[in-house]
């Protein structure tokens, strides 16, 4: 069914709190304790916002499914805020069906894979599926801001797309970049998607790590009994996370990101720190991955 009216619902908030690690911690982790400390699961439970909080680049990854009226955004406790984005900006990608944001009394409707930035000292903010049967699964990225820029919903064809990779080496893929400073302005969140051609299984291989900058992957379309095989650590240190479908992975800034399905898939990365400069990567060869 077709919603015209969402009544407002009070949706219950998750917050999980992630500390900073070091590689020398890393090193010593085993299977359970790397899963702890940089997997992210459950991100859509019905009415529920559910956050986590890394202490890299104080970056919150969070997920919100409304299904039976319009979650309206509260400020977790933990941000001492008045206002969600009081001191942030938020990222959205919607991932399921049809979504609509008003935000201050401005109307977003975002379809499946569309993105929508929203500005520090945006106010009221709500999150509504358009049907009963399809709903929405908005994905959400927020950093510190300490500047407003305009609020903007980027359609498919406002991103910048690279193509990259080729089917000799299992990695040809279309990045599409989303919210990043050649498409919007924005303090120092950077979001955008990238999308695995059939048959295309790696991503971001050569590896990379960028000291200036934490990211996190949400990793979705990833077939029913299927996974992907996330690398993390450093270059010659790295270490595996097996991550299935709607799942995220901190990784932090000396740490690379990259991994291999066992089909192709499509992930959402989203990014901040010291600068917005996408292309400042420091690539890993592969011959020397450890
Ligand atoms: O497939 C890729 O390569 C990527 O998508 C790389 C990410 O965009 C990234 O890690 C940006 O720093
Ligand atoms: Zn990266």
């Amino acid at each position: 069914m077709q919603h015209t009216h969402t009544p407002e619902i009070a949706p219950q908030t998750a917050f999980e709190s992630r500390y900073a690690s070091s590689p020398a911690e890393v090193q010593g982790m085993n299977t359970a304790q790397l899963r702890r400390q940089f997997l992210i699961q459950d991100l859509f439970v019905p009415n529920q916002f559910r956050w986590t909080l890394s202490f890299f680049d104080r970056y919150l990854t969070g997920g919100v499914l409304p299904v039976d009226g319009s979650c309206p955004l509260v400020a977790p406790e933990q941000l001492k805020a008045a206002y969600f984005l009081e001191r942030r900006e938020l990222g959205v990608i919607n991932v399921g069906g049809p979504g609509r944001i008003i935000a201050d009394g401005t109307i977003y409707d975002l379809g499946y894979k569309e993105a929508l930035y929203l500005g520090k000292g945006t106010r009221a903010v709500e999150f509504s599926s358009m049907d009963d049967q399809a709903p929405a699964r908005l994905y959400l990225n927020s950093t510190p801001a300490h500047q407003t820029y305009p609020s903007r919903k980027i359609a498919r064809a406002d991103a910048n797309q690279l193509n990259l990779g080729s089917v000799d080496t299992a990695n040809e893929r279309t990045i599409n970049q989303m919210l990043i400073n050649q498409v919007l302005p924005t303090c120092q969140l950077q979001m955008g998607m990238t999308e695995l051609k059939t048959g295309s299984v790696w991503n971001t291989m050569p590896a990379h790590v960028h000291d200036r900058r934490m990211e996190v992957y949400f990793y979705f379309e990833v077939p029913e009994g299927q996974a992907v095989c996330h690398l993390m650590g450093e270059p010659q240190e790295t270490r595996h996370i097996w991550v299935h479908n709607e799942e995220a992975v901190i990784s932090p800034n000396w740490s690379i990101h990259a991994g291999a399905g066992t089909s192709n898939y499509t992930f959402i990365w989203g990014m901040a720190g010291e600068n917005l400069d996408y292309g400042d990567m420091d690539f890993c060869a592969i011959n020397e991955l450890r």
